[in-house]
């Protein structure tokens, strides 16, 4: 059965505080050729990699990787709530393989994600439940994280076990590219802070709000640069969309954790996602990269990217 794939960034800062009509249209146009290429595809499954930002996933137990049976959207941001249309026997099944090979992924009967998910979900194809899913969080946020590598044979896992679910799967990864969000940090946060990180669920709105509002005033200072959050960094962006779209993915295999922070700033790890998208990808075989958007758009605070993958016939 043929597999695809469509990696994206995600901001929340999308409709809250909005860069030029231009490129609004642009990135909206990007947009659309994701959709159309999807539903061409006609997805039977998607398989969805994505990260957290301390609102389903909290250091209570904080696992690197887990695989959800069952999941339900916070609706942060706006973004839609409620149960995702998991397809639970396909979780399974992923899950059996990917531990078999060797890959200690957790798994969860009720996985609670954010905007991560939600909001790739409803942008690729128009709401959460629209698609049959299984989601697949990766950490990328809360130190202590692990090398790149292992997001690399978890992706191969999840594909190789994907092949076999004989089922048309698209692989997306929801994430990046370079970009320093004002997400609070563990080790520097003030005690109330190191609490809501540890056991943050359920929010009040004031408080969802607050947080909401610190992340839109920053898009609004990054863009006007006055922000102290790092530099988007285009050249990084476009050098890691180059080398995904070359198929010799293992060469990541050597940044460093401390090397992606320096480039392009604390939640470049989320191009986690896109790492396992693609070698998901790989493990059908070659691919060929069929679109790629890229700008910067600090309004957003995003390395903002689109691309799209199909395997390649051999
Ligand atoms: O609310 C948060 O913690 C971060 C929100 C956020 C902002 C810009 C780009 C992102 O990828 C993102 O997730
Ligand atoms: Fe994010």
């Amino acid at each position: 059965m043929p597999v695809a794939l469509c990696t994206m960034s995600h901001s929340p800062l999308m409709g809250r505080n909005d860069p030029a009509q231009t490129v609004i249209d642009d990135v909206d146009a990007a947009f659309e050729n994701a959709r159309t290429f999807i539903a061409d595809f006609a997805p039977d499954l998607i398989v969805i990699f994505a990260p957290d930002h301390y609102n389903g996933v909290y250091y209570d137990l904080m696992p690197p990787f887990c695989i959800g049976a069952a999941a339900q959207s916070v609706g942060d941001y706006g973004t839609e709530s409620g149960p995702l249309n998991v397809d639970r026997d396909a979780a399974y099944a992923l899950a059996r393989e990917v531990l078999a090979s060797g890959v200690d992924v957790a798994f969860s009967e009720r996985m609670h994600v954010d905007h991560g998910f939600a909001q790739a979900l409803q942008l690729l194809v128009g709401s959460i439940t629209a698609v049959p899913t299984v989601p697949i969080f990766i950490n990328s946020v809360a130190e202590p994280l692990g090398p790149v590598s292992r997001v690399r044979l978890l992706g191969e896992a999840v594909g190789r076990a994907a092949a076999n679910l004989n089922k048309r799967v698209l692989f997306v990864g929801s994430g990046g590219l370079s970009h320093d969000p004002p997400v609070p940090q563990f080790a520097t946060a003030p005690a109330e802070v190191k609490e809501k990180l540890i056991d943050g669920r359920n929010p009040t709105e004031a408080e969802r709000n607050a947080r909401e509002q610190r992340v839109i005033d920053a898009g609004r200072d990054f863009a006007a640069g006055v922000a102290t959050i790092a530099p988007l960094n285009p050249h990084w962006d476009r050098n890691l969309l180059d080398v995904l779209a070359s198929g010799e993915i293992e060469q990541i295999d050597s940044w460093t954790n401390e090397w992606f922070v320096e480039q392009a700033g604390h939640s470049s790890h989320e191009v986690r996602t896109w790492i396992a998208a693609y070698a998901a990808m790989s493990a059908a075989g070659k691919y060929r990269v069929t679109s790629t958007f890229y700008r910067e758009i600090p309004e957003w605070i995003a390395g903002f990217g689109i691309s799209t993958a199909v395997a390649v016939d051999e």
